[in-house]
């Protein structure tokens, strides 16, 4: 008992000592993001901008289409060959067009959102389609985010006024550790809208209906955390709550908005039409203005504006002009007010408003407050991103696993001064048990895949689902029983096989011979029934992921083949994961191999075969990592990297 109040102590901060830590490290983070971009003035020239991954040069636009709410879409290719050059564009990144050879600072020729991205070509929405420009060569450059750390920037300075007065006024103190959180006394029961949930489920979601404040899900990979909060979601609408959902990605969004759709919810999804999936763009707060009275009340005055517009071109009576201009001026006032009206129109009736935490401080939603605010996959977002949405609410959940990886942080620096401990972590700590509950039946993996990680990371409280526990690769249709396909585990070991690692231009580590057998066994796979697109390589190194791709290139049948460092795969699932470890070397250095909940991603990504190819004579001179070979060597078919070479 004792110990744990200690423990309390070491891991409560207040609201002050939080706000005075992270003020700098934001800066921080908000500096490393600006000279990893273009906006850099270490960006000497463009060659190099190019190589560092923070522009595309000479790309030919190859195809315009209007549609997405009113955006432009263009398609891009290289002038220079099939695939794009390797580059740090993702989706849903601000990026600039300008003329190939333009100078540095040179005013674009448009600003957008990167729409779709592909190994051939980068699509980007436009509001406005760039006039002139179009068929000469151009290139992309890459904006840091600038809004986000501004948006960050003002909610600390928000919390550090104080917030006696607002919405969350009375949740703050207990999420600081200064005033205990509370239930209601009851232990709420509810009819499940969803027939299936299990015995873990049901009791988080009581859990959570009756928390007055706080209440952690703790979802461990696979065992139905979304699934969990859409009920709680339901339930809450149920009750009458008005409640503000958020994620810190798009895709988690919109993953709850599908889920939502078919319950017939009130919801909208506010966001950037060019970042959300087309599957719910219906639910789009853009779409449902347009739909609204005001909307086409506003319309009317455009139209009016327009005519307005051309009897003043025309007319030479100054009188006459006057008298037009100022017809124009309320006219305009007027639609802006209609149009601001369209949108709290929706919000205002809307019992789910769903965004991405830094979207939460979008003008849209601004003044309205909610009932209770969840927050999906709160373990991977910034303590103080999920500070923007909490600020609305008086009560909050956040769904999260704080024993897979944490956000991504830039700034090596900032990282190590704590930006990257997330709130979920922080309360779990602080108030442990009190208010989580952890999720304990998984749907995904095979038992042997999932024992590993929950003996090494959940105490061994998860169980496999029966549908789940036993199933292998040559269950699925068209897959042949062979010995490539009947093993769960595997482990091919490159030790003794003159496979050493290398380090490319950025320093990033990569392995060409390990990487030849991993695609070796995706081989085998396909040989074997196994669907190209039902297999994923993940490996932790960037560099890695390139030489795979390369490889994966020259190899038609694993076109489909998915490859990507653990980071960006977390949140994903294959009936297959193929894990390249890339360490090889005399010294025994595993770098950031050793953190645990970096492999804890990695290996429960897999649904019915997990393989690990790596040196296990380097890896396991980590004790963490021995003990994962440790579990392979017992459970898994045990191959030399030799049986896999020249194929
Ligand atoms: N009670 C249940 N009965 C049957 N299947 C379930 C149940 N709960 C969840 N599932 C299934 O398990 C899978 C994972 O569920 P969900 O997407 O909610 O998980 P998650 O925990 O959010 O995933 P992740 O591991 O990526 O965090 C889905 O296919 C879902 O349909």
């Amino acid at each position: 008992m004792e110990k744990a109040k200690n423990k309390k102590k070491s891991s409560a901060i207040s609201l002050e000592q939080f706000v005075s830590t992270m003020t700098p490290l934001i800066d921080m983070e908000k500096e490393a993001e600006i000279s990893a971009s273009m906006s850099s003035v270490s960006t000497r020239n463009l060659d190099s901008a190019q190589k560092r991954g923070s522009t595309i040069l000479n790309l030919k636009c190859v195809d315009a289409q209007t549609g997405l709410m009113g955006k432009t879409l263009l398609e891009f290719q290289s002038n220079k060959g099939d695939v794009l050059p390797a580059h740090k564009f993702g989706t849903h990144d601000v990026v600039v067009l300008k003329p190939n050879k333009a100078d540095l600072g040179s005013p674009p020729l448009g600003q957008g959102v990167v729409y779709r991205l592909k190994d051939s070509s980068i699509t980007v929405a436009f509001d406005d389609i760039p006039e002139d420009g179009l068929n000469s060569p151009l290139r992309l450059e890459k904006l840091a985010n600038e809004v986000t750390y501004r948006r960050m920037k003002d909610t600390l300075i928000q919390l550090s006024k104080g917030v006696q007065k607002g919405p969350a006024a009375d949740l703050v103190p207990v999420l600081f550790g200064e005033r205990p959180p509370t239930v209601s006394k009851k232990n709420v029961a509810f009819t499940p809208f969803n027939s299936n949930l299990d015995h873990s489920q049901k009791d988080a979601i009581s859990k959570a209906l009756s928390s007055k404040n706080v209440f952690l899900l703790h979802g461990p990979p696979g065992t139905g955390k979304t699934t969990t909060v859409v009920e709680i979601i339901l339930q809450e609408v149920k009750r009458g709550s008005k409640i503000l959902a958020c994620a810190a990605s798009n895709i988690a969004v919109d993953n709850i908005v599908e889920r939502l759709v078919p319950h017939r919810v009130k919801l909208v999804r506010v966001g950037h039409p060019a970042r959300l999936l087309p599957q719910v763009l219906e639910s789009a707060l853009d779409a449902q203005v347009l739909r609204g009275d005001n909307s086409s009340l506003a319309n009317d005055i455009r139209k009016e504006m327009k005519t307005l517009n051309g009897k003043l071109l025309k007319t030479k009576d100054k009188n006459t002009k006057r008298d037009i201009r100022k017809e124009l001026k309320t006219l305009s006032k007027e639609e802006r007010k209609r149009q601001q009206l369209a949108v709290t129109d929706v919000i205002k009736s809307a019992d789910v408003v769903l965004t991405t935490l830094t979207g939460a401080l979008s003008r849209k939603v601004e003044g309205t407050s909610f009932d209770m605010v969840i927050i999906d996959e709160a373990a991977q977002a910034l303590e103080i991103a999920c500070w923007i949405a909490l600020l609305k609410g008086s009560r909050c959940i956040l769904a999260g696993d704080h024993l897979q990886l944490p956000p991504t942080i830039q700034s090596v620096e900032a990282e190590k001064k704590g930006l990257g401990r997330t709130l979920f972590e922080r309360l779990a700590d602080l108030y442990e048990d009190e208010v989580m509950s952890m999720l304990t039946v998984q749907y995904r993996m095979h038992e042997l895949i999932m024992n590993w990680s929950s003996k090494e990371l959940y105490n061994s409280k998860i169980k496999a689902h029966p549908s789940v526990a036993a199933h292998k690769l040559s269950d699925l249709e068209d897959v042949k029983k062979s010995s490539t396909t009947e093993p769960t585990l595997l482990l091919i070991d490159i030790a003794g096989c003159d496979m050493e690692e290398k380090k490319d231009e950025e320093d990033s580590t990569l392995n060409e011979g390990e990487a030849e057998v991993a695609i070796a066994h995706a081989k085998r796979l396909v040989q074997s029934g196994v669907r190209a697109s039902d297999i994923g390589i993940i490996t932790p190194y960037a560099a890695q992921v390139v030489v795979l791709k390369m490889m994966r290139s020259k190899e038609d049948k694993l076109k489909d083949l998915e490859i990507s460092t653990v980071d960006g795969f977390q949140g994903r699932e294959k009936e297959a994961i193929i894990i390249s470890m890339v360490r090889s070397n005399s010294k025994k250095e595993v770098g950031f191999l050793s953190d645990r909940r970096r492999m804890n991603v990695a290996v429960t990504r897999a649904r019915r075969q997990c393989c690990l190819v790596c040196d296990t004579e380097t890896v396991s001179s980590d004790g963490f990592l021995k003990r994962l070979i440790e579990y392979f060597e017992e459970h898994a078919e045990y191959l030399s990297a030799s049986e896999y070479s020249n194929e």
